[in-house]
């Protein structure tokens, strides 16, 4: 019966659909929005522009994104109840919080059941602008203080870190938050984005898909993994150390974090741009230590590099957190802000061309057998 079924375990390789979003050669190490090299993305654009770059196909004239960024200015304003939530979920995991926060917001907000293009649309732009004061209000509130009001004279990163700290950021610290949510911001049918799919295959809307999407990126194997570097890089502790750290891991057959990718052979193109960021970002603050120590495992992981195994973008993404003094459990939600846009414009396209996503698996268990009734068994 399953003779000559081919089985692709966890989907490797397999193309499901076809995508106009963006581009990964996994061979070459290259990445491109709608047309775009990350590298030209990264150095010469921001979040906002890149966001209606994905959502709408086209880089925006200055009127645009002018417009757009009203609409994400305006949609930081959430409805009252959402904050009960937090405050009632406030000693969770802030990846809890937030999927949880977004669940209140789908009920909250009467608009979050349309599934038409357009409301996908709306719902989406106004999420990007939500997902991070719904993260900066529960880091306010579980550390004891109020949440910060969003600054509408400040963009989306600045204001981030604003809602976050409470204190207006520098200017290069807004840019390093712009880049990284900029080398976020999609990535094909990555793990959450495929399952964001899945779930508008059912018809359900939007919000839904993006819990469906927040619960699947808070996993090591994908956007946990920056959470998880930086709590090996407290491990190791000193440059010296990271030789046996490596040895020992792979002598117990464990990945370490940081490393690997489903599709790229070559180095993530991302993860340049955040090295350069944690290099910089050390010397600056005289901490140099933390980039020593990652380039100690790279070097340390040489040995290991068989099938292209190369460092990933979380690699260096939570030392350039670390030394901006965000907590280590608000990694997953930096990362969830920043893929926002991916997730949106992935649900829209799907929508447009929807379809049931329903595979097979292949039945290996019991044969048919006699049912025995309980007092029998
Ligand atoms: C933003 C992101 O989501 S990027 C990914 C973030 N995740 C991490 O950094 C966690 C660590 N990495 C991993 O667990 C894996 O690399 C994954 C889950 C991301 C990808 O896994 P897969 O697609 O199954 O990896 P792949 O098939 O390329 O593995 C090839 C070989 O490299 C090994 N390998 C893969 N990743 C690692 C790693 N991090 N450390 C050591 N060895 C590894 C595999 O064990 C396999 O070895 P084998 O052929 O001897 O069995
Ligand atoms: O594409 C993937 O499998 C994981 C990843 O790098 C991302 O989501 O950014």
């Amino acid at each position: 019966m399953s003779e000559g079924v081919k089985i692709n375990r966890g989907l490797k390789g397999v193309y499901f659909e076809r995508s106009g979003v963006s581009d990964i050669d996994g061979a070459a190490g290259e990445l491109s929005y709608r047309g775009y090299s990350i590298h030209d993305l990264a150095t010469k654009s921001t979040f906002e522009e890149v966001s209606y770059l994905l959502i709408h196909g086209e880089l925006p004239t200055a009127d645009q994104l002018a417009a757009f960024d009203r609409d994400l200015r305006a949609a930081r304003d959430l409805p009252g109840g959402v904050f009960d939530v937090i405050r009632a979920t406030a000693d969770g995991h802030p990846m809890d919080v937030l999927r949880t926060a977004v669940s209140a917001l789908a009920a909250l907000d009467p608009r979050a059941k349309a599934t038409s293009r357009e409301a996908f649309l709306e719902n989406g732009t106004r999420l990007i602008a939500q997902l991070p004061v719904l993260v900066a209000a529960h880091h306010a509130i579980r550390s004891g203080r109020d949440p910060v009001a969003p600054d509408p004279s400040l963009g989306h990163a600045a204001n981030w870190l604003w809602m976050l700290k409470g204190e207006k950021p520098s200017d290069h610290a807004t840019r390093l938050a712009d880049v990284d949510l900029i080398l976020h911001a999609e990535h094909g049918a990555n793990a959450s984005s495929f399952a964001a799919r899945v779930t508008v295959g059912t018809e359900a809307d939007l919000h839904g898909a993006v819990v469906t999407a927040l619960s699947t990126l808070a996993g090591p194997a994908h956007g946990g993994a920056a959470e998880d570097v930086m709590k090996m890089v407290h491990e190791i502790g000193h440059p010296e150390n990271a030789a046996a750290y490596v040895k020992a891991k792979r002598a117990a057959r464990e990945a370490v974090t940081g490393f690997g990718h489903r599709v790229y052979r070559a180095e993530d193109p991302r993860a340049r741009h955040m090295r350069d960021g944690v290099e910089a970002l050390g010397r600056e603050m005289g901490q140099p230590e933390w980039f020593e120590i990652l380039q100690a495992v790279v070097e340390a992981m040489k040995p290991y590099s068989r099938h292209g195994l190369n460092v990933n973008v979380d690699f260096y993404s939570g030392v350039v957190y670390q030394l901006h003094g965000i907590p280590m459990d608000l990694y997953v939600p930096i990362f969830a802000i920043g893929r926002a846009p991916g997730w949106v414009i992935q649900c829209v396209e799907q929508l447009d061309r929807n379809i049931l996503i329903r595979p097979l698996t292949l039945y290996e268990g019991p044969e048919p057998r006699a049912y025995v009734p309980l007092q029998d068994r």
